[in-house]
Formats: C-alpha cells, structure tokens, sequence
C-alpha cells in the first residue's frame, strides 16, 4: 500500500493533523509531546500518571487491572448467579435486545442514512484462545457481505489492519486498524463511493510510534517466555499481551512483566480487554476519533439525516459508543451476555445475534427496495 496524503473538508475539524502527507510526523510529534487526558475507561495515560503509578502506587494498579479482568471474566459472573440475575434483568430494561428493539430502531432510521461500525473479535467472531484462530464464519461473511451493498461498513478493530483483512477478505469495507490508529477509508470527498473504488486514503496518525512498539514488542515477547500460556501479538500501532491461556495464578506476574517494560516508555500506556492489556501510543485518538474521521471522510460531517450504528463488545468500543450518544446521532450496541457499564443504547448477546441483526437489516432493504421499484418511488436505495 502506498502512503497517501490525506485531506479532510473542515477546516475547523477534529481533524486538522490529518491534513498532512502521512510520512510528515511534525504535527504528531507536537501531540506526542503533550500527552493528552484519558478517555474514559482508559486505565492510565499521561506521562506523569504513568510515572507516579509506577514509582508510589504500582502494585495497587496491577491489581486493580488483574481484578478487574477477573472480575469481568465470564467464569466468575457465572459464580455468582443472584446478583448477575438481579443485575441482568434491570441491565436489559435500560440495553435491550436490539433484536427485540428492531422495528424501533428501523423508525429511528427512516429517512436517513445507515453508516455500520463493526468490530471484529467477540463481535464478527467469537472468542476463542488463540488470537490467530478467530475466524469469522463463512455466513457471517455473506451477512456482512450484502450489508456493504446496503450500507458503508466499517471495521474498526484494536488489530493490525492487515490481519483483520486477512479474517473478513471483504474488499468493499473501509478498516479502521490498531484501535483506529491505521485508518483505510474512502477517497476524498467520496459520499457514497465503495472502498472498493477508487484510491481509499490511509490515515495512521501514530506511525512515528512504529519504531517504538516494535521495540517494546520485542521486550514484551523475550521477558513474557517465562509464563506459559502468555502471547504477544503485534497490532501495528499497539501491542498486545493475552492473559487468556495463563494460569490465573500467574496474572499478577505477568502484568508485573508488562508494567516492568512500560516504565522505560512514558510516551505509551496502558488499555485493558477481554484478558487482555493493550500497549498503545499515549494520541488522543481511539475508535470514537475513528468513527468521526470515517464519517467525516464518508461525507457525513455536519449532515443531520446520517444514522451511524456501532457494534462491539470490548472496553474499547465504549469510546465510540460516546462519541455517538454525545453527537445523538444512531447508537451504540454492545455485545454481552452479562451487564456490563456501557454507553451503548442496546444489546445483543454473541456473534450468532450480530449476524441475525444485520442479516434482518439487510433483508429490510432488499424489501424497501423491491417495494420501491414496484411502486416506482425514487429513493437513495441505502435508505430504509
Ligand atoms: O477491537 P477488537 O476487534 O475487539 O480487537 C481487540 C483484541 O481482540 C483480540 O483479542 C481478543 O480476541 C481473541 C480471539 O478471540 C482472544 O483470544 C483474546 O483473549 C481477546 O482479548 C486480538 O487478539 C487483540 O489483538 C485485539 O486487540
């Protein structure tokens, strides 16, 4: 892939570092060197956040991660059943199905325009341990397939862009890799052009970290060799240590390797998963900042009639779920078979629904569609 320059419309934007030739790092090194504040949900970011948990309050906050990520583990949920019971029926009152939701959420829609947000892992697919091995089903890639013919779709996903590619093999999405840090979207000012079509510009607004994760990449593979069970992976952008086949046990440990790595690199920090700790660029940039680049590049900026819609199940995903009850435009669904504090507005439970969502989706437009035509009505056909 070639490097692309990449010009966004509003001058007054978000996204102004984006008008830039990509090899050009002069802005981003300005927004390297002022950390900016943690999003929500973020475990720590700044320099000196970074440096004092380390130096005075480090053992509490590699506790706090590994008790967290325990306590979010399905296993323990399940261990206890009153109060995921309690806490599941009221949770569902305020995120339903969006199954259940459906003919609300095509009213919410009518006349606008449907722009898709997925995320891959625990989303497309289902989790399983080996990263390498999260396949998406074949009729998941049909739904998702047809959906793009509906649709522009998105994946927006904490992986290498290469990788995911290399899972979903749709050429007609627009990807959004390493937490939306590795940006393939629409050519310029292409409203309604499929990926597929033209020159799509790359947008990868932490590429002079490159050297930086490859390095830490590294340290994290040779100091983690000691725990079985533990993998690294290289996202591109961001690294990721799995905790998923370690010993429980053994947690502790193994984000004392981590943190013991990150304390020579305040310019990175810390996210956490599904058993998982991420390694990332301290950019104030995540998969919200991605989604609003898409529909910026997408056209969409200052529309009122664009209803995005974002599917996913991580952390992560919660800061494009804001972005979206803050702009009131679409919303968020989160994909969980347990309550979990969310700013998604609905819920689907595994991969399997996901599929049956969009599926539904997609059989209402070839209706509308069909509908249409019988009836003569002229219409963007992307609109329900
Ligand atoms: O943003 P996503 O598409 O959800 O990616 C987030 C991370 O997903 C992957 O890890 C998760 O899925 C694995 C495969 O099912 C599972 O083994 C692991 O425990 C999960 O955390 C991926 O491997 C990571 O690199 C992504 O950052």
């Amino acid at each position: 892939m070639t490097k692309q320059n990449v010009l966004v419309s509003d001058p007054k934007s978000a996204f102004n570092m984006a008008i830039m030739p990509i090899s050009n790092s002069s802005v981003l090194t300005r927004a390297a060197q002022k950390p900016p504040a943690a999003p929500a949900g973020y475990i720590s970011i700044s320099r000196k956040t970074l440096l004092k948990n380390h130096e005075i309050n480090g053992e509490a906050r590699i506790n706090s991660w590994v008790d967290s990520m325990r306590a979010s583990s399905p296993t323990h949920i399940k261990a206890t059943p009153s109060l995921a019971d309690h806490d599941q029926s009221s949770w569902m009152v305020r995120h339903p199905s969006a199954l259940d939701m459906f003919e609300e959420i095509i009213d919410a829609s009518k006349g606008k325009q449907i722009v898709m947000f997925l995320d891959y892992d625990g989303t497309l697919s289902p989790i399983v341990d080996d990263p390498d091995r999260a396949y998406m089903s074949k009729p998941m890639r049909e739904t998702v397939r047809k959906l793009a013919k509906c649709f522009p779709t998105a994946i927006v996903t904490g992986r290498c862009r290469d990788k995911v590619y290399s899972f979903v093999k749709l050429a007609e999405l627009y990807y959004a890799g390493s937490h939306g840090m590795d940006i393939k979207g629409p050519a310029t000012g292409s409203k309604y052009k499929k990926a597929s079509e033209g020159n799509g510009v790359l947008f990868q607004p932490a590429s002079e970290f490159l050297p930086m994760i490859d390095e830490v990449f590294k340290q994290l593979v040779e100091i983690t060799k000691s725990t079985p069970g533990a993998k690294v992976e290289n996202n591109k952008f961001c690294a990721s240590v799995h905790f998923r086949c370690v010993d429980e046990k053994k947690w502790s440990e193994l984000a004392q390797q981590v943190k013991s790595v990150m304390k020579d690199y305040p310019k990175l920090r810390l996210t956490q998963g599904r058993k998982v700790l991420e390694i990332r660029p301290t950019i104030k940039w995540d998969k919200g900042k991605a989604l609003e680049f898409l529909l910026e590049s997408l056209g969409f900026a200052n529309c009122t009639d664009v209803f995005p819609v974002y599917i996913g199940d991580d952390r992560t995903d919660e800061d494009a779920f804001k972005i979206l009850r803050d702009r009131g435009q679409g919303f968020g669904i989160l994909v969980s078979k347990f309550p979990k504090e969310t700013s998604a507005s609905y819920s689907l439970q595994e991969p399997a629904q996901v599929k049956d969502f969009l599926g539904r989706l997609v059989a209402r437009v070839e209706k509308t569609v069909i509908s249409r035509t019988v009836q003569g009505v002229k219409r963007s056909k992307n609109q329900i």
